[in-house]
């Protein structure tokens, strides 16, 4: 079944010749030869995105080669196959009916065909990448804000959804695939976006997602520990995340430099570059291109308002509509890149203080009052996210700080007990539960995060397990007076959960609703 993603197509796709593709790309053709009449109308790596008309590019995969699904594309309507020498040599066998060119690196090419075949979509559109370990998201929808200031109609690819104007779907992961990027490019162009804003992962920059896109400007939060099951160390995650500061990939950058990492991304980049420290008195506060020279953190509250200092020495009075301090980061980082993607500088101001609300970022599901906690909803899901998500709430929290939170299945096994240690330091209560346990034991990863959390609470006191992450959320209402906040962290805005190869509809902030409803009836019925 093609998938949602999938079916965002143009409905009037360009047209193409197959012996065109060939010689642009400097392909080798195997098997049948390209008839002058065969045209390709889109792209796909996936077989089960095929549509009819598409060149299905066959990927040897980490797990599997792409050229096994290939009689799949073909019942799907695929017009040629793109593979490299294995793929052609699994295909051999079997004769397909279309066909066969081969290249290198077919990864490498997916993206330019894609480009290529849709026109280059990306011509008539501005165009923003946001990458790092956290704050994407939150910078991506804020850049979002400040672009929607200028143009009529914009566009969003990222973690929570895919959106074009305001027809939204749910976002399958952060980077969609290199020719889903390019279809959807394509479509916005044909719906009268005018700019686009991007979230870009490590795993897209390692798989080549954005291949075939120049981004015109891009950004760079600050990289933490993450995905080292899948980059190696550190220093093989920087290297993914610096490939979207390439010549080719982006025409110029901006880049956070409170850490060692975005200071060396910002000497190393072979792109035009500008620095934006947003500590105040960070380590590069003085050198920086901009910088927050005062900030007041979440005073309400809420947001902040700081000061951002210019390349001219200009300083400008911003804001940040979400709490904490690295909200300011984002604010900052997130009103230079609009800048630079062509939004005038008070306008740029205006609209990110004024941004609307982020799904699963922050957000206020529950307020205090009337006997009600007030109910906190964050993605947090790396060991310093959540030092600073709990760094945010503390001051707003007048009684306990009660802590719901787990640690991905299948993903970084390290971080668990050091996210326990984290939440036992820094919270009051905790209820250990499952995130997404995957193909993982869920008891296994809770007693990981349970061996950190002992290390500063040897006793366990204050600290809960619980084996449905509702029930946590529950368990929390339960023992909630008004004074305290729920901190729900790890999901944010996720609407499944993943439980052994299946995803279950879940999502946090229904389920804090619920609770919160719940409580109230049941008040209701005391009184
Ligand atoms: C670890 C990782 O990123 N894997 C990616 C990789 O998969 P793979 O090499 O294992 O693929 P495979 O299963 O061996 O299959 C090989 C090929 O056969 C194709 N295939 C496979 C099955 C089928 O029925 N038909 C078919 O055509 C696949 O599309 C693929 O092209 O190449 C595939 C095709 O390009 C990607 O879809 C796949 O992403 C998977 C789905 C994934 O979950 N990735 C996550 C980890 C990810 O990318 N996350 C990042 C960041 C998250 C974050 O920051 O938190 C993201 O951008 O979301
Ligand atoms: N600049 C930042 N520095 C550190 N932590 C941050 C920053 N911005 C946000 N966070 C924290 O990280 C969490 C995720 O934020 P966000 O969704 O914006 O990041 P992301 O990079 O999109 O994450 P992902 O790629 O995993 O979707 C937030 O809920 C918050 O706790």
């Amino acid at each position: 079944m093609t998938s949602p993603q999938g079916r965002m197509r143009p409905q009037h796709p360009a047209r193409h010749r197959v012996v065109d593709l060939v010689a642009a790309f400097d392909l080798s053709v195997r098997g049948v030869v390209p008839g002058h009449d065969a045209l390709l109308s889109g792209v796909s790596v996936a077989s089960g995105d095929v549509q009819p008309g598409d060149l299905f590019v066959a990927l040897s995969g980490l797990k599997v080669h792409g050229a096994t699904y290939a009689a799949q594309a073909l019942e799907a309507g695929a017009v040629a196959i793109l593979t490299d020498e294995a793929g052609a040599e699994l295909l051999a066998a079997a004769q397909p009916p279309v066909p066969v060119l081969v290249t290198a690196d077919p990864r490498a090419l997916a993206g330019p065909v894609a480009a290529w075949a849709h026109d280059h979509p990306a011509h008539g559109i501005v165009t923003v990448g946001v990458t790092g370990t956290n704050g994407k998201t939150t910078t991506s929808y804020f850049v979002d804000a400040a672009l929607r200031a200028q143009h009529a109609s914009t566009g969003v690819m990222g973690t929570v959804e895919l959106r074009i104007g305001p027809e939204a779907i749910e976002s399958p992961r952060t980077t969609v695939e290199a020719p889903v990027v390019q279809s959807i490019l394509a479509l916005m162009h044909e719906r009268g976006a005018t700019a686009c804003t991007m979230e870009v992962s490590s795993h897209a920059l390692a798989l080549g997602r954005v291949g075939g896109l120049e981004f015109d400007v891009v950004g760079f939060t600050n990289l933490q520990r993450d995905h080292l099951d899948f980059h190696g160390d550190m220093e093989g995650y920087f290297r993914d995340k610096s490939r979207l500061f390439a010549v080719g990939q982006a025409r110029r950058g901006v880049v956070v430099v409170d850490d060692e990492w975005g200071q060396r991304l910002a000497a190393e980049a072979p792109i035009p570059v500008e620095s934006v420290s947003t500590l105040v008195e960070g380590p590069s506060a003085q050198t920086a291109d901009w910088a927050v020279t005062s900030a007041d953190i979440g005073l309400d509250g809420i947001g902040s308002s700081f000061t951002l200092r210019g390349p001219d020495g200009t300083e400008h009075a911003a804001a940040s509509p979400l709490p904490g301090r690295v909200n300011v980061s984002n604010a900052a980082l997130a009103i230079v890149l609009a800048h630079r993607a062509g939004v005038d500088l008070p306008t740029a101001i205006a609209a990110v203080g004024h941004a609307s609300a982020i799904p699963g970022r922050m957000e206020r599901v529950v307020e205090r009052g009337d006997g009600m906690p007030l109910g906190l909803v964050d993605y947090a899901h790396t060991p310093d996210a959540l030092v600073l998500a709990l760094d945010a709430v503390r001051p707003i929290t007048p009684g306990r700080l009660i802590l719901v939170f787990g640690s991905d299945g299948d993903r970084d096994q390290g971080k668990r007990p050091m996210m326990g240690e984290i939440g036992a330091r820094q919270a009051d209560v905790l209820i250990v539960t499952d995130e997404n346990p995957r193909s993982e034991e869920p008891a296994a990863i809770r007693a990981a995060i349970l061996s950190g959390v002992r290390t500063v609470r040897p006793d366990l006191a204050d600290v809960h397990e619980a084996t449905s992450r509702s029930q946590a959320i529950h368990d929390a209402f339960e023992i909630a007076t008004e004074r305290d906040t729920i901190i729900i962290t790890g999901k944010g805005h996720e609407p499944t959960q993943e439980i052994a190869g299946v995803f279950h509809r879940y999502n946090d902030r229904d389920v804090l609703r619920a609770a919160a409803q719940a409580r109230r009836e049941l008040e209701g019925q005391d009184a």
